[in-house]
């Protein structure tokens, strides 16, 4: 069956997420923090397309129930190392199950926008491309690939470029669509006091199923 998008969230075990937060927030803070924001992601997604097909790519048992609960597929990754593997094992399946294109969104993303994600997907996609949405530290916050392995995924520092680099390489077109409110994640202290200071107790508080 030929269809159109996957969404793919990739999450890793919660007990390992938001490192990058150590200095100011405590082990089972950073947890809680990780799954909330994984929440608000699926939620994200759901408000802006509600019949949206969505897969979770995790290495984590708890994860994997928290998605079963959500509704959401779930893909347990294989002898992954790096996010970009993950990625790379969720575009394969995406293909395999005859998806046309993969929007690939991290589970940290501060505050995004509806209208934001109307216009990343919106936007023309030919076959072959990709659409980066660059993070505001150089990193990809959301990539369109037409078909699912497009390119290979390059995730890590200045991925936005790497990414750029590899589309090129491939032959592939490539857009960079810079939309604010899929700018920013989640890694350092500054990103908690910059985006998520008013609401944080809000989010942290809320009920996970
Ligand atoms: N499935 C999977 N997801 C990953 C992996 N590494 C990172 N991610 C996810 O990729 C997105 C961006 O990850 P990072 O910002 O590097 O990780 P983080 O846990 O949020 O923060 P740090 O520990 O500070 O790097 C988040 O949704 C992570 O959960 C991995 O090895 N496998
Ligand atoms: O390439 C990226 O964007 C990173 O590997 C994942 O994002 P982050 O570390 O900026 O959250």
């Amino acid at each position: 069956m030929s269809r159109d998008m996957l969404f793919v969230i990739p999450m890793k075990d919660p007990e390992r997420a938001k490192s990058r937060l150590q200095p100011i927030l405590s082990q089972p803070v950073r947890k809680k923090l990780a799954l909330a924001l994984f929440r608000q992601t699926i939620d994200f997604i759901r408000a802006s397309h509600g019949d949206a097909d969505i897969l979770v790519v995790t290495g984590s048992r708890q994860i994997a129930g928290l998605a079963a609960a959500l509704e959401v597929k779930v893909l347990a990754e294989m002898d992954v190392t790096h996010l970009s593997e993950a990625v790379e094992q969720a575009a394969r399946h995406a293909e395999d199950q005859g998806y046309r294109s993969i929007c690939v969104l991290p589970a940290d993303l501060a505050n995004p926008q509806s209208y934001d994600l109307e216009q990343l997907l919106s936007a023309a996609r030919d076959t072959p491309s990709v659409i980066l949405c660059p993070a505001h530290d150089g990193g990809t916050n959301a990539l369109v690939a037409t078909p699912p392995r497009a390119i290979p995924f390059r995730y890590g520092y200045q991925s936005c470029t790497s990414h750029e680099q590899e589309a090129i390489r491939a032959g592939v077109s490539c857009m960079v669509l810079r939309l604010e409110s899929l700018a920013h994640d989640i890694d350092v202290a500054n990103d908690l006091y910059l985006h998520l200071a008013p609401s944080i107790n809000q989010l942290l508080d809320a009920e996970l199923p």
